[in-house]
């Protein structure tokens, strides 16, 4: 199965970069950096509207080459100039030909929130992605225990992180509930498979309550994806190969927001008449 793959070779990976910064090391560090306030983002996507998660994404294990070019610092400056919510930066690099590095780049480019887009399996990944300048980190509920869960997304808000949560049926949905989660991920995608189902997201939508922030995660293309998911009262959207594919990025992002406006107004409409 492919995600015990990625868990596998991101085991191998975080051993290695062990060996060349220890983990007292990092985590010094990334203590010394806890004090900086960092941007509340599960407030933030609960203030009116669909906000938008842009991901940096060149390649994927279900897509492969998703684009040859690769700008990733003019493409964050083209989403931040866009008034994007956030950026995910896919540092995973044997499948996504991701980089840690991309992460600090971009941090250096733009002061929107950044989601650490990797496999999370060990808490020196956390270090790291606040060393490098994340935001968010992605806790993937699948491939965690219900400890780790509770043990990551303590150590997250104590360096001043904020964790998505990511789940994909009801039986994840529910872990990430229990575990304390602000933000959950609910993913269109089987990371099993890879197989997508937009609508699973909505399906599954009901089961998170209205203090916490939900997230709807892949396959989402069109704006009539984005209203479909709006209407369905979602706080945000996390889009990635459309966005990358996209000729007109800023296009894409005015389009899915003129999307989320709509909604509004029509809700002010209702309560107007109530
Ligand atoms: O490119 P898409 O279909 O818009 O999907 C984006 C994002 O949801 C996807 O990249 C993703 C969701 N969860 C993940 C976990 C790891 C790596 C990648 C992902």
């Amino acid at each position: 199965m492919i995600l015990d793959d990625l868990v596998a070779a991101t085991q191998t990976r975080i051993a290695a970069e062990k060996r060349q910064v220890p983990l007292q090391v990092l985590k010094s560090q990334a203590e010394a950096l806890s004090a900086v306030p960092a941007i509340d983002f599960a407030q933030h996507l609960h203030t009116p509207g669909l906000h938008i998660i842009g991901e940096l994404k060149q390649a994927s294990p279900s897509k492969g080459q998703i684009v040859t070019d690769f700008p990733y610092t003019d493409i964050a400056r083209e989403y931040t100039a866009a008034g994007i919510d956030a950026i995910s930066v896919l540092t995973e690099p044997a499948y996504f030909k991701g980089n840690i590095g991309y992460l600090r780049t971009v941090r250096g480019v733009t002061n929107v929130p950044l989601l650490r887009k990797d496999f999370t399996i060990d808490p020196y990944m956390i270090y790291e992605a606040k060393v490098n300048g994340a935001d968010i980190i992605l806790l993937i509920v699948a491939i965690l225990t219900d400890d780790q869960l509770q043990d990551y997304l303590q150590l997250a808000a104590s360096l001043g992180l904020t964790a998505l949560v990511e789940a994909h049926d009801a039986a994840e949905v529910c872990r990430a509930l229990a575990a304390g989660a602000q933000i959950i991920g609910i993913n269109n995608r089987n990371l099993k498979d890879f197989s997508v189902d937009f609508a699973n997201s909505i399906r599954l939508r009901h089961l998170i309550p209205p203090t916490v922030a939900v997230i709807a995660e892949s396959g989402i293309r069109q704006p009539a994806d984005a209203a479909a998911i709006r209407a369905a009262q979602f706080n945000g959207i996390l889009v990635g190969e459309a966005l990358m594919r996209a000729t007109d990025k800023a296009q894409l992002i005015q389009t899915f927001k003129e999307v989320a406006a709509d909604d509004q107004s029509e809700n002010l409409r209702v309560n107007d008449a109530g």
